[in-house]
């Protein structure tokens, strides 16, 4: 039943996007830039923010919310009818990256994501120094990710790079899925 509803608005080309992550990875910066806003105004986000987003003939509803440890037991409050699920890292925060994992473990347990797809987003690549893709592939365990099919996006808020890159596969992987089932 679920899974009709959301080809049902999948059909209708709308997505219903969560953006979720460790507080200060960068996901109110990676919406404000893909937005064209000014991202040297970001404060930590207490409560959620919703942007909606044209994108290839798409409309993204990016459900954007706060990462503090704090509140992260609000999360589950945002997982219905999801169609994707964004993980932000900072690839710059080796020292939270078992934080990281646990808390994307926990996610990747819900029934109600059950059927969305995982981008995950390396960000602040333009810091040197950060950590790799291989090396976050590995420290968060995704080869083992059976249950969802995903994809790290190595990307910079900051400069942009490869933020459309991510959400092309959001979007391409969204229309997969009306084939699939
Ligand atoms: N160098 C660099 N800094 C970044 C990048 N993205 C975000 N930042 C910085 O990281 C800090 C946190 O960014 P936010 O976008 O507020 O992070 P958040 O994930 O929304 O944090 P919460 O709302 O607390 O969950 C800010 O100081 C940003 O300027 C990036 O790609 N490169
Ligand atoms: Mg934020």
């Amino acid at each position: 039943m679920l899974s009709i509803l959301r080809k049902a608005r999948l059909k209708d080309k709308e997505m219903r996007i969560l953006m979720l992550g460790l507080d200060n990875a960068g996901k109110t910066t990676i919406v404000k830039k893909v937005m064209n806003e000014d991202v040297n105004t970001v404060s930590p986000t207490l409560g959620f923010i919703i942007k909606t987003i044209d994108f290839q003939g798409y409309k993204l509803n990016i459900w954007d919310v706060g990462g503090q440890k704090t509140i992260r037991s609000y999360w589950r409050n945002y997982f219905e009818k999801t169609d994707a699920l964004i993980w932000v890292v900072d690839a710059t925060d080796r020292l939270r990256i078992d934080d990281c994992k646990a808390e994307l473990k926990g996610l990747l347990l819900e029934e109600r994501l059950a059927g969305s797809s995982l981008l995950v987003f390396l960000n602040k690549t333009d810091v040197m120094g950060g950590m790799s893709v291989e090396e976050v592939t590995k420290a968060l365990d995704l080869k083992n990710i059976l249950t969802h099919r995903w994809v790290v996006v190595p990307c910079s808020a900051m400069t942009g790079q490869n933020l459309e890159k991510g959400l092309s596969w959001v979007v391409q992987d969204a229309k997969d899925r009306l084939f699939l089932y």
